[in-house]
Parts: structure tokens; sequence; C-alpha cells
């Protein structure tokens, strides 16, 4: 529910676009949704819609021949799109942080975990800087964090990583935590345990979460709210248990059928002719 307080995160308007020779495609048109603080507003379609775009775009990471084109951004207020660069850097990993897709792709494969993750504190001794990185490793549920502090990425499973990274993002107890796919590379058996992991991260630190994902199945268990994108737009957007029971936009439907972790029979509210058509694309594409 909105409050009449402003939002912790809200995007107003956001645009992107990427310069081909001739002109630009737009890769974002329009986006606009907001985070309350201990909410997780998931954004869901699938690949190629602009989803990892848009985490860039917050974080302002877009690099050439990428660009925001126009829009808002802004964290508790403050309009991140104006900051300065070094104003910007201060943000990223401090109020707004971010956990990616693959962890083995996040770490240096030359350094100790423990020298990775002390590097993002900024303030404290060696020591305290220490202490606080065996807690957070502790707190993500890794066993023996003293010996994790030695290890390097390579000797870890996929699933003790993404944990890793996790503590790594958490370190600096952001204000809003963007996880870009975060269980897409790991096996099935671990997915569960890390989405369990954030859900309750979040819950003790009470931070937003903006979760990215193709999986409506995925993001039915962890989201209040979800953001249905397509092609760079938003096509739908509300609550997780109105858009999930009653659907309006026919992409969202589509993505319904096309979520196995769901399992659902399609909402009485789909046509019988439109389930057929729904049914059908969903097994000629498995
Ligand atoms: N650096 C780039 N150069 C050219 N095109 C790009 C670049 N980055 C993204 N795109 C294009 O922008 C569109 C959106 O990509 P984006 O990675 O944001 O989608 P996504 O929804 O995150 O997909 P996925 O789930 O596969 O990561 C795609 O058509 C992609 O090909």
């Amino acid at each position: 529910m909105r409050t009449t307080q402003r939002p912790l995160f809200e995007i107003d308007g956001l645009s992107a676009a990427l310069s081909v020779s001739g002109g630009e495609r737009r890769l974002l048109s329009n986006v606009s949704f907001h985070i309350e603080q201990g909410e997780t507003v998931a954004v869901v379609g699938e690949s190629g819609c602009g989803k990892s775009t848009l985490a860039l775009s917050i974080l302002r990471l877009l690099e050439p021949p990428l660009r925001i084109v126009s829009g808002s951004v802004r964290l508790e207020s403050r309009e991140l799109l104006e900051l300065s660069e070094k104003e910007m850097k201060r943000q990223r990993g401090s109020e707004i942080s971010i956990v990616f897709q693959d962890p083995m792709s996040a770490f240096h494969p030359m350094l100790p975990l423990g020298a990775q993750l002390t590097e993002c504190l900024r303030e404290g001794s060696r020591r305290a800087k220490r202490a606080q990185c065996l807690d957070m490793l502790s707190r993500v549920g890794l066993p023996d964090p003293e010996k994790m502090m030695g290890s390097y990425s390579f000797e870890l499973s996929g699933g003790m990583l993404q944990r890793v990274m996790i503590a790594m993002a958490l370190l600096n107890r952001p204000k809003l935590l963007i996880s870009d796919e975060p269980t897409t590379a790991l096996d099935v058996t671990v997915q569960a345990g890390i989405l369990k992991l954030l859900k309750q991260m979040q819950r003790e630190f009470g931070m937003g979460m903006l979760f990215i994902s193709h999986d409506l199945g995925v993001v039915s268990e962890l989201a209040d709210r979800i953001v249905v994108m397509r092609c760079g737009e938003v096509v739908e957007y509300g609550e997780t248990v109105r858009l999930l029971a009653r659907p309006t936009h026919p992409y969202t439907r589509h993505l319904l059928v096309m979520a196995p972790v769901l399992g659902q029979p399609l909402p009485e509210q789909v046509p019988p002719y439109e389930r057929r058509q729904l049914q059908t694309a969903a097994h000629s594409t498995t």
C-alpha cells in the first residue's frame, strides 16, 4: 500500500537506449515503480526484455553504446541521476548493493575471499573489519567463517559462493538490495536455500529488495509486488496475490503458463479459448 510519505526507492519514467548506426534503439521505455522499506518488488520478463539494463541503470553502470535517456531514480528522495560520479560511487555497495547471477565471475580468482570482503568496508581498523566480515559470513549460514576468509573462489561450490556474494552485498547494510537472477546459475537443489536466505536477510536488515527474474514461479514466493516487463516496457504492475490470481495483461498470463514452479492451474479468468492457446504455446516451447 502506498503511503503518503515518499517511498524508499522510486523510479519514474526511466528510459534507456542503445546507440545504433543512424539512431537509437529503446531498451527501456518509461519504466516507473516504487519500493517501500522492507518490501520486495520483483521485475519479471523473458530474456532480453531489459531487466539487467534496468539494474545497471539504477546503479548508473550503463556503458556506451547504452545510455539513460530520461527519467528519475530516487533513493530516499535523493535523485541518483543527478549525483556526481564520486557521490554515486559512494552509493554503490553502501546504500545500494547488487547480487549478480554468476558468483564465480564476481570474485577475483587469485585473491582470498577475506581480502575481497574487507575491501568493501570503508571504516574501522583491520581487526574491526575482519570481525564484521566473520559475523556476516556466519549470518549467511556459512560454516567455518575463519576458513572461508582464507579460501579462494574456485574452492567453493556455486551455492556457497553465492552466500559469500550475499554477505559482501550486505556488509555495509544497504538500504536497497538488487538481486539480478541470483539463483539462475545454481543447481535447483540450492536455489531454494538462497531465496530463503535473501528473504531472511531482508527481514533482519529491513531493507528494500528489487528482485529480478525471468521466472514468475520463483518471484511468487518472494515478492510483495510484481512488475511485468516486456520489450523494455512495464505491461503490468501490481500486488503479487492479485497479479497471480487475476492477471490483466495477456503477457502476464503467458508468463504464468510458463512458470513451472508455480504449478497452478490457469486462473479462471482466462477464457477457455485463450487457455488452449497459452497451453499449446507452453508445450510447444518445452
Ligand atoms: N552492450 C550492449 N550492446 C548491444 N545490445 C545490448 C547491450 N546490452 C544489452 N543489449 C540489448 O538490450 C536488450 C535488453 O538486454 P538485457 O540484458 O537488459 O535483458 P534481460 O532481460 O536482462 O535479459 P537476460 O535475462 O537474458 O539477461 C537485449 O535486446 C540486448 O540484446
